[in-house]
């Protein structure tokens, strides 16, 4: 047992790196840009980059290998994706993260582009999404995946389950226990946090990382503008399948919102690392693979605020 929370390891082996807490930034252009994922590789966080700004990522991946960083981006499976993925490998621009990036990742466009990526790219470390059953789980896997992103709809910023009745929104954390039976490899919980302890209990269901878009999306370093209503501060956090996104509203399936702002991410981040100390504190173990094996309860009509 530890004597101080100080001592609880929250770090957490995902692809070729170790890193602090297994937390990373939602892919959105509203949750992260190139000088915040500068940031967060410098100081031993995993990032994703997004893909909404396709000419640059050749360029990303290249200005991140200069100052001596791994390289982690988005892509999608359109294909014009192929030919960025040639181009990748023709400069030797070897990314150390590619992950697949599209809403209805349980599709044979997927598995192409995995196989795609892995006879082109075979040394970047794949991940596939976004899922919400452990067939997908199975399949994708099978087709070469070095990890997939569970969660269709529970986002804050999502209106998939009101526009279309599928998803995961309401019970992601089911959804991600049934997966986690499926998967031989790492799993990322993608959306829905609402509170640190959500964190926790994703771990507790088999996530390896948890991807976080608005809790994150309000900090200095976010790329949302800082609106001022009443004296209060928030910033814009917009879905990346939201009109705002796409400059049409063609197949609109999120929002934009405002989400307080609260400070620099930094402070943030390391209250969660604290807070999972404190987690696996409680779990009684020294490390987070201790809160995998806590026993818990399933309560019924309790009191709920968000989705998990
Ligand atoms: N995690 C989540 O719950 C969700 C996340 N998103 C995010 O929004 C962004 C845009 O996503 P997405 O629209 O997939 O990206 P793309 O616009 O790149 O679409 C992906 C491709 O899949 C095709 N497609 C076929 N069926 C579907 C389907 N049910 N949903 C989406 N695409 C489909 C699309 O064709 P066509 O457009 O012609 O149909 C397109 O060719 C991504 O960043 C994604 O992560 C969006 C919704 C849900
Ligand atoms: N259905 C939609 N989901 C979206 C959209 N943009 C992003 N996302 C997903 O949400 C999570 C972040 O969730 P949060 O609860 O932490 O805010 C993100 O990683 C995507 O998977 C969208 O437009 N529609």
């Amino acid at each position: 047992m530890i004597k101080s929370r100080k001592e609880a390891d929250t770090s957490i082996e995902f692809g070729p790196h170790r890193f602090k807490i297994p937390v990373v930034p939602a892919n959105m252009e509203s949750v992260i840009n190139e000088d915040l994922a500068v940031w967060l590789a410098q100081n031993g966080y995993y990032y994703v980059m997004h893909r909404f700004e396709p000419a640059t990522r050749a360029a990303f991946v290249k200005h991140m290998h200069d100052r001596g960083l791994f390289a982690s981006i988005s892509v999608g499976i359109k294909d014009d994706e192929y030919q960025f993925i040639d181009l990748l490998k023709s400069e030797q621009l070897v990314p150390e993260y590619i992950t697949i990036d599209v809403a209805h990742g349980h599709s044979d466009y997927v598995i192409k582009m995995i196989q795609y990526i892995k006879k082109q790219l075979p040394e970047s470390f794949v991940t596939a999404g976004n899922l919400a059953t452990p067939d997908a789980v199975r399949e994708l896997e099978n087709a070469g995946a070095d990890a997939t992103k569970i969660g269709v709809g529970p986002g804050k910023a999502c209106i998939t389950k009101l526009k279309t009745g599928f998803g995961t929104g309401g019970w992601q954390l089911s959804a991600l226990r049934w997966c986690s039976k499926a998967a031989r490899k790492p799993l990322i919980a993608d959306g829905g946090i609402r509170h640190n302890g959500d964190i926790a209990k994703s771990i507790r269901f088999g996530a390896s990382m948890v991807m976080i878009g608005s809790l994150l999306a309000g900090h200095l370093e976010s790329p949302g503008h800082i609106i001022t209503i009443d004296g209060k501060r928030y910033k814009q956090y917009w879905g990346s399948a939201s009109e705002v996104q796409k400059g049409a509203y063609r197949n609109v399936e999120g929002k934009q919102m405002l989400v307080p702002f609260r400070g620099s991410i930094k402070d943030t981040l390391r209250e969660m690392q604290e807070d999972l100390q404190s987690s696996i504190s409680y779990a009684g173990g020294r490390d987070l693979e201790s809160i995998r094996k806590v026993d818990y309860e399933i309560v019924k009509n309790s009191i709920m605020d968000g989705d998990y």
